[in-house]
């Protein structure tokens, strides 16, 4: 199986500051189900923006989807991120767009028509139990409700790799459920590559997946 992710002595860090990742490596291959956990502050979401080409490489070697970022052009990172859907820990919604909006953005950026965005985001909006906002704006929503609709957005466009940091950092329970039905469903139908960044895997998860734990800015698996 092809690794979907592949990063080779990984050094990441912020400009002017300490070195967060340390040689990293890492493969994730296809269709994987890939958990990433560690302290508050070692380096979770660093080391996923980084797949996602927001925090440049600053030695070592990441492929990302076959793309190397190590030296991408905005073009090649534009193409890229086509196929990456990703929750960012404080969402990013864009406030001035209806929630039906924010979630067609992937595919508006595809270049989908009109109709066929409606059609997918009505379907992606119905499996979160956000139909009933589709015209609200974001800052109309409570936190967990912007949670879900970042996780419809991050699935809009049926990415092969769906990056998330801590999706049910905001949710009670029942919602919890709802996001981790979804992403295995994703999985399991559409082959979507899952890695999920969080403080706590849930118990009673019924997949296989993989467990890197980031200490000290190295990236170690857990068996
Ligand atoms: N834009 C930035 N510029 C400089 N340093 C940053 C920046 N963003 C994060 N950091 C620092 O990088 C380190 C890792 O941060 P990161 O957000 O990756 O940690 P995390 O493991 O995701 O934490 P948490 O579990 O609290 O979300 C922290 O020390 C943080 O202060």
């Amino acid at each position: 199986m092809q690794s979907i992710i592949k990063a080779r002595n990984l050094i990441l860090a912020y400009e002017n500051e300490d070195v967060i990742i340390k040689n990293g490596n890492l493969d994730v291959k296809t269709n994987e189900f890939v958990f990433i956990t560690g302290k508050s502050g070692s380096g979770k979401s660093t080391l996923l923006k980084s797949f996602y080409g927001e925090i440049p490489v600053r030695a070592g070697e990441l492929n990302v989807c076959l793309t190397s970022l190590n030296k991408i052009s905005q073009n090649e990172l534009d193409k890229l991120r086509q196929r990456i859907g990703i929750i960012f820990q404080n969402y990013r919604l864009i406030n001035e767009w209806s929630v039906e909006k924010n979630v067609m953005l992937p595919l508006i950026i595809k270049g989908i028509s009109r109709s066929n965005c409606e059609k997918q985001a009505a379907k992606l909006l119905k499996h979160v139990n956000m139909s009933h906002k589709a015209d609200k704006f974001p800052l109309e929503l409570s936190g967990g409700e912007q949670q879900r609709v970042a996780m419809a957005r991050a699935l809009a466009h049926n990415p092969n790799l769906l990056l998330c940091d801590e999706p049910t950092g905001n949710l009670d329970e029942y919602s919890s459920d709802i996001i981790w039905s979804l992403l295995m469903s994703a999985r399991e139908y559409l082959g979507t590559t899952i890695v999920v960044v969080t403080h706590h895997i849930p118990m009673n998860l019924r997949i296989s997946y993989r467990h890197f734990a980031i200490e000290n800015g190295a990236i170690n698996e857990i068996n």
